[in-house]
């Protein structure tokens, strides 16, 4: 059979590296905007001419601000937040993903009363909400994201959220991501090895080497001194890291083609990505992730179709490829055996 005769949306994907803010498709941005247009409670620019559709190549300049100076102020109360969750979660579905794990930066709004634990549960009972009111498939867990960004006391309280809805309560991992100019990161030292050493099971995935600015030997040798299971973007790293990286052993590399690709990331377009040098590495796990599909708009199931398209992989590979991620998701082990048991095996 060709790769061709895959049907990439049909296929049970995991997608472990997906920013709720960037998920939020632009048709929902605008239902939010249509709705607050219509109480007086917005003067910002229509979605969908603030961010066009088709339009995919925002760069790291002009990506951040996108969030701080427009998407916040549109997802700023809890019926948007409920509502915005609800339309990725069911975005995902649509795209054939069986498990997802979502990260978001804790945020309060304090224009509608909302604490950043508030924040937190609100997203984890729109999640409860999907998963008992549709058929789909789908589970998600949650992962928390401190902001290089944010100040030491700000990366404390995502630790305390982090351990406040671990366990039962569905979040499963603590995540570094944020604009990579920003720095230093080895503030957050002690916020990160405090939640490996007193939150059983909390997975830990941190953005690694997303720029040159975030590339420096010095940065990556403390994130990887956090001991972190997953890495994301790993774009700027030399070969002494590239060993270290191989040499933990079982490391998960969440690779994201398109938004690197669009964002002017990489060089050399989709065939030159570091994709292809990382697919066949024994010693680590790749799992192909959209990082943020509402801004870059290539949905997952796109990505395989981009992976099978640029590096020729055939659909054994691309069934490999799926399933050998179950092994660095955060879910728990009775989560892996559903997996195993929906995924293609070839
Ligand atoms: C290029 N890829 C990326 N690199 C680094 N950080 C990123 C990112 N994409 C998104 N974020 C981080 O996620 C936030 C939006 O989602 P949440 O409000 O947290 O759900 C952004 O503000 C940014 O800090």
């Amino acid at each position: 059979m060709t790769v061709d005769a895959v049907d990439y949306k049909a296929l049970p994907k995991i997608e472990l590296h997906a920013h709720l803010s960037g998920s939020i498709s632009r048709q929902c941005l605008h239902e939010v905007w249509l709705k607050k247009k219509e109480n007086g409670e917005t003067d910002l620019q229509d979605p969908l001419i603030e961010m066009p559709l088709g339009k995919h190549d925002y760069d790291l300049k002009t990506f951040f601000p996108l969030f701080s100076s427009y998407i916040y102020h549109l997802v700023s109360d809890v019926w948007a937040l409920r509502y915005t969750t609800l339309s990725v979660l069911s975005d995902f579905a649509s795209d054939g993903v069986v498990y997802l794990e979502l990260r978001t930066t804790p945020r309060a709004m304090p224009h509608a009363g909302l604490t950043k634990a508030q924040y937190v549960s609100t997203i984890l009972s729109a999640i409860a909400e999907f998963e008992s009111t549709t058929t789909s498939a789908l589970k998600t867990k949650l992962i928390l994201s401190v902001d290089r960004r944010n100040t030491l006391p700000e990366a404390y309280e995502v630790l305390a959220l982090c351990r406040q809805f671990s366990g039962q309560g569905g979040v499963v991992g603590i995540d570094l991501c944020g604009d990579p100019a920003k720095g230093p990161i080895n503030i957050f030292t002690p916020v990160f090895e405090e939640a490996r050493r007193t939150i059983p099971g909390l997975g830990m995935t941190l953005h690694f080497a997303e720029a040159e600015a975030s590339g420096t030997e010095e940065e990556l040798l403390t994130l990887l001194s956090w001991k972190p299971n997953r890495i994301g973007h790993v774009i700027h790293l030399n070969e002494r890291i590239r060993e270290k990286v191989k040499r933990r052993g079982g490391m998960g590399l969440e690779l994201c083609l398109s938004c690197n690709v669009h964002a002017g990331m990489v060089c050399g377009g989709f065939e030159s990505h570091h994709f292809g040098e990382w697919w066949k590495v024994e010693e680590t796990v790749v799992v192909l992730s959209t990082d943020d599909v509402g801004v870059f708009g290539s949905p997952l199931s796109n990505e395989y179709a981009l992976v099978a398209k640029h590096f020729g992989l055939t659909r054994a590979d691309i069934c490999s490829l799926v399933r050998k991620g179950i092994d660095v998701i955060f879910g728990g082990d009775e989560e892996k055996e559903r997996l195993r048991a929906l995924m293609w095996s070839a």
